[in-house]
């Protein structure tokens, strides 16, 4: 047996796969982009085969960097969540393309669920707030408006899966139709607290069971890889939803901890523990990973638009040639000036959930230039990451616990920016911890998948093989984060209030 893990991180824009040593040290990797389909306003899709081709050739890429099929033990999979595919059991084709997580096209549908009074059932059981961004009703669009399948699903021809399960299927060429706890409760169709899947929402989302994939342990033996794809039969050791991915490779297992990830959009994460806790502040309660059988727990705010406001400035408006120009600007910026942008370019996320707020900035004087624009622009993902903090731990200590740590642990590319960084930690008021392995998501599935392929110790000795890159300190005085907290609400406030007068 190798002593490599092969991990594959199929994101968002692009497919990556990166090679793990002995030691869980990066020792190759490959990545590709593919094209995001947009066939209309608010939807957003990924044709299945760019997922698949992208996976198998940056994956082989990889595996011949490091020195050949031979040096692998296993592989494991973190992949974009909620994005939905269906496709035909007997010959693994798609029936209609990958419907990505950002796709509002069942907004409408969401709304008449809710009208309908099914928001509490959904959240007491998937954990989950009704809205387009999960799985369920993706499904039933596709069932809806694809001709005939509906029938052919009653007939158990089709399959569902989320891309982590697609994957499995198409590595093991059909032999394994299973998905782990992380992925499946992003569905809204699983019982969060049994960690099966729950008729109720199945026959509330209209999703039948016939295409549902088998739920298992984040951590366990998936299936085997065919040996045409990697000229070896690799074993599939894990696999894991990208942000609770990232938890793992943060080594947050402990209730209390936090991740942050910023990329395009921005995810944080508290670990819970072994009970779920409802919020009482919009945020989600997802598996955080479950192995032995056993679930743990997180509360999880996400942030729609964190790197994607700094591209806006740089591809939008044109005020910035790179993202690294941001944090230099900031650098500069008139600290007289007190400017507010609120990044609701596709809505607010938790703890807002408000789908028609759009993007405003506030408190430009005559003096602003694209300094205070850039600052305010990095200094939203700290407000935003501030905003949600402050009810998760609310939640968390309302159901008894204590967060003992105060610490922020971060990742995703955002957090090249030592500016943006600083900011955070002073608006936050609590260190923030950059770690010397940034690919921390692919880090998790790895781990896991290396702990089951005998190659790294248990999930309890995760710590020796995180290491520390940078820890920002806060710096900001008390009164001075208070006064930006309040001009930061105050602009939240205008932006959501301003939708309201719209007709
Ligand atoms: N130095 C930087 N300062 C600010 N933002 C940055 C910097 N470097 C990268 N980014 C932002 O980080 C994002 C890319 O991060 P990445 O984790 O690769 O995203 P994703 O996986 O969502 O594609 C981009 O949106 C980019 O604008
Ligand atoms: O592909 P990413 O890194 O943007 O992550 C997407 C999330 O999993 C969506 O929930």
């Amino acid at each position: 047996m190798g002593g490599h893990i092969l991990v594959i991180d199929q994101g968002t824009t692009s497919t990556r796969a990166i090679v793990f040593d002995e030691r869980a040290q990066p020792v190759a990797s490959a990545q590709l982009e593919f094209p995001q389909i947009y066939p209309h306003p608010g939807w957003i899709e990924h044709d299945p085969e760019d997922l698949w081709k992208t996976t198998l050739a940056t994956a082989r890429e990889a595996v011949a960097k490091s020195g050949g099929p031979q040096t692998i033990a296993g592989i494991g999979i973190a992949n974009q969540r909620e994005t939905t595919v269906v496709w035909e059991r007997n010959t693994g084709k798609p029936i209609y393309n990958a419907i990505v997580w950002q796709d509002r096209r069942t907004a409408d549908r969401c709304a008449e669920l809710a009208r309908d009074g099914c928001a509490p059932v959904v959240r007491e059981r998937a954990g989950l707030v009704l809205d387009p961004y999960f799985s369920a009703t993706k499904i039933a669009w596709i069932l809806d408006n694809v001709p005939g399948s509906r029938e052919r699903a009653a007939r158990g021809d089709l399959a569902f899966g989320t891309v982590d399960t697609f994957l499995l299927w198409r590595l093991t060429g059909g032999a394994a139709h299973a998905t782990d706890a992380t992925n499946a409760s992003r569905t809204s169709l699983l019982d969060i607290r049994t960690g099966s899947w729950d008729d109720t929402l199945i026959e509330l989302f209209d999703a039948p069971r016939s295409l549902l994939p088998e739920v298992r342990d984040t951590a366990g033996r998936f299936g085997e890889t065919l040996s045409e794809h990697f000229g070896a039969v690799l074993p599939i050791y894990a696999m894991a939803g990208d942000q609770q991915s990232a938890l793992v490779g943060q080594d947050c297992l402990s209730p209390g901890m936090a991740k942050a990830t910023y990329g395009t959009g921005g995810f944080i994460l508290l670990n819970t523990g072994a009970t779920p806790i409802r919020s009482q502040h919009g945020l989600l309660t997802t598996i955080a990973y479950q192995w032995d059988g056993v679930r743990h727990y997180a509360l999880e705010g996400s942030i729609f638009s964190a790197g994607a406001t700094v591209q806006w400035l740089r591809d939008g408006l044109g005020i910035i040639a790179s993202a690294a120009e941001a944090g230099a600007m900031a650098a500069v910026s008139d600290p007289e000036q007190e400017v507010y942008l609120v990044p609701a370019f596709a809505g607010l996320g938790a703890p807002h959930w408000r789908a028609d707020a759009r993007c405003s900035v506030m408190g430009l004087t005559r003096g602003a230039t694209r300094k205070e624009l850039a600052r305010a622009a990095l200094e939203s993902v700290g407000f935003q990451t501030d905003d949600l903090l402050a009810v998760m731990i609310e939640d968390f200590e309302a159901s008894g616990a204590t967060r003992t740590e105060s610490v922020v642990r971060v990742d995703g590319g955002m957090v090249a920016s030592d500016w943006t960084m600083q900011f955070l930690a002073d608006i936050v008021g609590a260190p923030v911890d950059r770690p010397k392995n940034r690919e921390t998501t692919a880090l998790g599935a790895a781990f896991l998948a290396g702990w089951r392929a005998g190659l790294y110790p248990g999930p309890g000795e995760l710590a020796a093989y995180w290491g520390l890159d940078r820890r920002f300190t806060p710096a900001m005085s008390g009164a001075m984060r208070e006064r930006r907290r309040a001009g930061w609400r105050a602009a939240v406030e205008a932006t959501l209030h301003r939708r309201e007068l719209r007709p």
